[in-house]
């Protein structure tokens, strides 16, 4: 497969705010030839990276392992043999785009909490100046998953012109409530970290704020897995003798079990603090709550009616972070927008993360649509019912009650 992994300098940077920085640097990996009219630009999820594909490429400084690299690559959906594939980092985040770790060149020191506060609005700038940079002034399609779909109906949005097909996945218009509360109890367990120190803990003699961020990370993986599947994996039982334990216990603990769940917690927290920066946590999560597609708009609808491609809206039956019935309010508002539109929903009990770890479901329809829109054959169209009382739910009320 044709690679290519770069960083490139967009120069000053004006940002949704009004703040500006001298220089905006985003790394990019871009996969297979450009002809003109095959681009596909993939919009990462909240921790992802340029490094989509090539699982076996061990050069990135990014995330060891290509975050979709069962859906990328040849012969595979998102066909590099047929499509010019492109994925950036998103400003303020920390694999290779600047963000708070990054050094503000007017000090010499890394921003920390002087950088300015992004938004989706601003990826989908960068990205935008970033392909005009390599000469791609359309693209086939705008494929994102979770956050990444928000950056998809932003591109839509606020470049109507400039695409053709769109894909959000497990995404929606908007966080609901119960998402931004544990959003921002995660942000707290990160500022109250005595090691966070306001966000500059770069230094040579500081340490980052480890413990913080990977509580924070173990609400938000909680939140990517649904109460199915956490009951189907681990149920109530104690970890055995190989179980990593990586926070110290209370002393009551000593004579209660050590749980399964609790391990695979701690474990993935920890390999997460190893890979990701606690401000750029703060950061992408702040974008991500602020979303909201409507905003500058009377609606929804409105705000997409100068979008005239068309649109696969795909969901998850067990994803709580963002449901099929908001998923089926989306695509309502591209339909009233009159976009081509199906919503593919699809019946998994992994919950929100089921699209990284369910290729032999995303792909069919994604490559089909990618080919022939909603006409796609593997492309299904399921209105979803607009209830209160949904069956997979999974917290509600139940996870802080007892
Ligand atoms: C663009 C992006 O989204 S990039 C970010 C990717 N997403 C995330 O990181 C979200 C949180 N992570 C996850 O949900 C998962 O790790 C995924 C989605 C990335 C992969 O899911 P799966 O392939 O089902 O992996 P699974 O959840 O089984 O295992 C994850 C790790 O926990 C380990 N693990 C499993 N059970 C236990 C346990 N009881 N105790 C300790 N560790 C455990 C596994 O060995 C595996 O380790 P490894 O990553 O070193 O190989
Ligand atoms: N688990 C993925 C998706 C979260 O929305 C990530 O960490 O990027």
């Amino acid at each position: 497969m044709n690679v290519e992994h770069n960083t490139i300098s967009l120069g000053e940077f004006e940002f949704d705010c009004g703040e500006t920085i001298p220089d905006l640097e985003i790394t990019y990996e871009a996969y297979g030839e450009f002809d003109g009219g095959n681009a596909v630009l993939v919009c990462h999820a909240l921790t992802g990276s340029a490094h989509v594909a090539g699982r076996d490429r061990v050069d990135s400084a990014d995330q060891a392992r290509a975050w979709w690299d069962d859906i990328v690559g040849p012969g595979k959906a998102i066909d590099t043999t047929e499509y010019y594939v492109v994925c950036a980092n998103v400003p303020g985040s920390c694999y290779g785009s600047t963000g708070p770790k990054s050094e503000n060149p007017e000090t010499g020191e890394p921003y920390g909490t002087d950088f300015p506060p992004v938004t989706v609005t601003d990826w989908t700038e960068a990205q935008r100046a970033l392909l005009d940079e390599l000469g791609i002034p359309h693209l086939h399609a705008v494929v994102g998953g979770s956050v990444g779909g928000m950056n998809v109906l932003e591109w839509a949005k606020r470049h109507p012109d400039h695409v053709d097909r769109i894909v959000p996945i497990a995404a929606a218009a908007r966080l609901d409530t119960q998402c931004l509360s544990l959003d921002a109890i995660a942000r707290r367990a990160i500022t109250t970290d005595p090691n966070w120190k306001q966000g500059h803990y770069y230094g040579e003699d500081d340490e980052p704020p480890s413990d913080g961020l990977a509580l924070a990370r173990q609400l938000g993986h909680v939140m990517y897995l649904s109460k199915a599947s956490m009951e189907r994996r681990f149920g109530r039982r104690a970890a055995g003798r190989d179980a990593v334990r990586t926070f110290p216990t209370d002393a009551a603990g000593a004579f209660f079990p050590y749980r399964d769940v609790e391990s695979y917690l701690d474990y993935n927290a920890e390999k997460f603090t190893e890979r990701f920066d606690a401000n750029s946590y703060l950061y992408l999560t702040r974008a991500m709550d602020n979303y909201d597609l409507a905003a500058g708009f009377e609606s929804d609808a409105d705000a997409l009616a100068a979008f005239d491609g068309d649109a696969l809206v795909m969901s998850f039956t067990a994803d709580w972070h963002f449901t099929t019935q908001q998923a089926e309010a989306l695509a309502d508002s591209l339909r009233t927008a009159d976009a081509n539109v199906a919503h593919h929903v699809i019946d998994s009990d992994h919950g929100h993360d089921a699209f990284l770890v369910e290729p032999d479901n995303v792909g069919p329809p994604l490559a089909d649509f990618l080919a022939a829109g909603v006409d796609g054959k593997a492309v299904t169209d399921s209105v979803v019912e607009d209830s209160q009382e949904s069956d997979f739910a999974p917290v509600h009320n139940s996870l802080f009650s007892r």
